[in-house]
This record gives C-alpha cells, sequence and structure tokens, in this order.
C-alpha cells in the first residue's frame, strides 16, 4: 500500500519554506505534494495521507499570517485517519516566552478535526522559558526549528525528525536497516 505524504507550509521570511524545503529534498520520492498554504484550498489536505505542516510565530506568540487567513477557511473539513506532523521556525533567544508558540494553536486547531499526532519532538536541546507548543513537560508538539540563532542545527534536527516520522508512519524500520548491515 502506497502512503501519499504532502508539505504545506505558511512562511513570512521564507524560514520555515527553506525548511519545508529541506524535509522534500531529504523525502524525495517519497513526497507526493508541496504547497504554500496561502495558494491552497483547505479540502486539498484530504487528498494525502500524510500532511507534515511548517509554522512560523510572529508578533509575540502570534499565527504566521497565511496560516492565519489559512486557518479561518477551515469549515467543517474533516481529516480523521489523517497523520499530521509539525514542524515549526521560531527565536528561542529573542522569544524565549513565547518560542514556537504558533506550532500549539496550530495542533489545537487540526487536532479538533480528528487527526492524530505523529513526530513529537524532544524539547532538550533549546534553550527557552515558556511555549505554547509543548505537548508534556519534555516534548513539543513538533520539530523545533531556530534559523535565527541555531541554523548550524537544522539540517540534523530535520534529518533526525524525519527518521522518526517516517518510523512512526511505517516506512521506516530501522531493524531492518541493522539486519541489512
Ligand atoms: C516581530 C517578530 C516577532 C516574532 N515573534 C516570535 C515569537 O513570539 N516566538 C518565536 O518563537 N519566534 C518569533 N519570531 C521569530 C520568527 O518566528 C522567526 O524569525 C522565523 O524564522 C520566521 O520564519 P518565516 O520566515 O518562515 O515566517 C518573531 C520575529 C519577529 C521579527
Amino acid at each position: 500500500m502506497s502512503v501519499s505524504i504532502a508539505i504545506f507550509y505558511g512562511s513570512t521570511t521564507g524560514n520555515t519554506e527553506m525548511a519545508a524545503n529541506k524535509i522534500a529534498e531529504e523525502l524525495g520520492g517519497l513526497l507526493t505534494h508541496i504547497g504554500d498554504v496561502s495558494q491552497t484550498k483547505p479540502a486539498e489536505l484530504t487528498q494525502y495521507d500524510v500532511l507534515l505542516l511548517g509554522v512560523s510565530t510572529w508578533n509575540i506568540g502570534e499565527m504566521q499570517d497565511d496560516w492565519f487567513d489559512f486557518l479561518r477557511k477551515l469549515g467543517d473539513l474533516d481529516l480523521t485517519g489523517k497523520k499530521v506532523g509539525l514542524f515549526a521556525m521560531g527565536d528561542s533567544y529573542g522569544y524565549p516566552d513565547n518560542f514556537l508558540d504558533a506550532m500549539g494553536e496550530l495542533w489545537e486547531a487540526i487536532q479538533k478535526r480528528g487527526a492524530a499526532l505523529v513526530g513529537v519532538w524532544p524539547a532538550a536541546g533549546y534553550q527557552f522559558d515558556e511555549s505554547q507548543a509543548m505537548y508534556d513537560d519534555e516534548h513539543f508538539v513538533g520539530l523545533g526549528l531556530d534559523e535565527d540563532n541555531e541554523s548550524d542545527q537544522t539540517e540534523d534536527r530535520i534529518r533526525g525528525w524525519l527518521v522518526q516520522v517516517l518510523q512512526e508512519i511505517g516506512l521506516l524500520d530501522l531493524q531492518d536497516l541493522a539486519d541489512a548491515g
């Protein structure tokens, strides 16, 4: 059975878009679609099995503009059965009390539509005081990225997260890889 994966992102200055493109590059042939939410109708989300959604936080804890507009148009969109992974850009040094807040808000909106979460990510290794994007005391609801201060870690973080997501959706079996030597 083939699994369709799509990336949708909203990006004001291009950082989340860059991360989305890196994720697309890493996924290669596993990716079915990549789109900017400013050019996307909500119903398009229902065409794919796995949705990787990228968002940034603006104006001290606020949703990125294109996502804000997109979420207002969701209507009665049903995402039951979809698997959703979230990735987010923020500035942990500049906004330590609101780091990645929009990712938490995005998950709240998507969760209500019946989607299941994949790619919960450890918050250890990030310096911040507070975030609305916490899954529990030790994890974010998705991948945290900080292109303003820790751009040198972006690629490794993306790779690590993708391995986890692919395992969770059943497309990667690490034991098989180990067995294959
Ligand atoms: C005015 C302003 C407010 C911001 N507020 C936050 C914030 O509250 N939390 C956060 O984590 N990052 C915040 N950021 C950082 C952006 O999220 C970060 O620069 C991100 O990489 C932008 O991604 P984009 O270009 O894809 O929109 C803010 C940046 C600016 C310029």
